[in-house]
């Protein structure tokens, strides 16, 4: 479990976490989200002490992780892939950390087969893809079999086959009783791994939610298509329901569902070629969410969250 309370991280005068709490659940996958800069990694980084809070806590299972007493057993961290030393093989790497924990070579063995790093880990770091290195942090993190597994970023660099293996990963890992903390800027790798949601915006939270109430909280739309558009658009005009035409034969309400829409249209008789309602997608409700939020906003993303939060009209 770890617990943040009022924390917050300054440097100089840039505010890079501001005063954030959450509670992680374990047997979850909580996925930590936010737009390049908006204070995930520094977040990350106080969890495991590599960053000092200036105000405020955060701690594992109660305690900073400097007061547990053997850290490698406590939470398994893949911060920054890099950190290895590149003359060594992938084996020599995670001997020498298993040694700092007395964590036997059968163990190292296990986290290599469970990595699928058989066929390298006798080969020098500094030849490995930075996919092979993404799961040489990830074997470093599972070496000493914690309860806690927090990752930056962790499908950066793999193919589409790692991509799918960290997500399983991730899940089995829940599945056991874990607590697991991956943090990405992307809502639709979360999309299909987390059960929780952490929504940064400018080192704040935005959302904390399981992923199914951020998906309803987005605005439901009802695509309509019917040789009477404009009578059944005057049909249903009223209160709190915003109509968007598409074109001459379709429009998109939003306000109403479509069995409403539906009856209407039997009452004034138009046929209806299509009634389909539009689910919001989570990278739609994502968008609305930290549009505000993000630091350096290309042209057509600063487009598309002004269209987000402006909705239809
Ligand atoms: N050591 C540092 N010195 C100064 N500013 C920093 C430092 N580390 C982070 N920052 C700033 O703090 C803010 C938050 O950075 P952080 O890396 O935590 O964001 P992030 O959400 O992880 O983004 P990204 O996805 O780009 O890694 C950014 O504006 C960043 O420039």
């Amino acid at each position: 479990m770890i617990t943040a309370e009022n924390l917050r991280k300054t440097y100089g005068s840039k505010t890079a976490v501001d005063g954030i709490s959450f509670a992680l659940e374990p047997g979850k996958v909580t996925g930590f989200l936010g737009p390049n800069g908006s204070g995930k990694s520094t977040t990350m980084r106080m969890a495991v002490g590599l960053d000092r809070p200036t105000s405020g806590h955060i701690s594992i299972a109660g305690k900073s992780l400097a007061q547990h007493a053997a850290p490698l057993r406590t939470v398994g961290a893949v911060l920054d892939a890099g950190a290895t030393h590149p003359g060594r093989t992938g084996r020599q790497h995670l001997r020498a950390l298993a040694a700092t924990h007395r964590i036997s070579h059968k163990r190292v063995d296990d986290v290599i087969e469970l990595t699928g790093l058989e066929s390298v880990s006798g080969k020098r770091i500094k030849g490995y893809s930075l996919g092979m290195n993404q799961r040489l942090g990830i074997a470093a993190a599972l070496l000493g079999d914690p309860a806690v597994l927090i990752f930056d970023e962790p499908v950066n660099g793999l193919d589409p086959e790692g991509v799918r293996w960290v997500r399983r990963l991730a899940r089995d890992m829940a599945a056991e009783g874990r607590t697991v903390f991956l943090s990405s800027h992307l809502m639709s790798e979360m999309a299909q791994t987390a059960d929780h949601l952490i929504v940064l915006g400018r080192g704040r939270i935005i959302a904390d939610a399981p992923i199914q109430d951020l998906l309803e909280g987005g605005e439901s739309r009802v695509l309509v298509r019917t040789e009477q558009a404009k009578d059944l658009m005057n049909a249903l005009a009223g209160d709190r329901i915003s109509i968007t035409c598409r074109d001459a034969e379709t429009f998109e309400v939003s306000g109403l569902d479509a069995r409403s829409i539906g009856r209407r249209a039997l009452e004034i008789g138009a046929v209806l070629h299509e009634l389909t309602p539009q689910l919001t997608s989570l990278e739609d409700s994502y968008m609305k969410l930290t549009g505000d939020y993000v630091e350096y906003q290309s042209g057509a993303a600063a487009g598309a969250a002004a269209q987000a939060e402006g909705g239809q009209a």
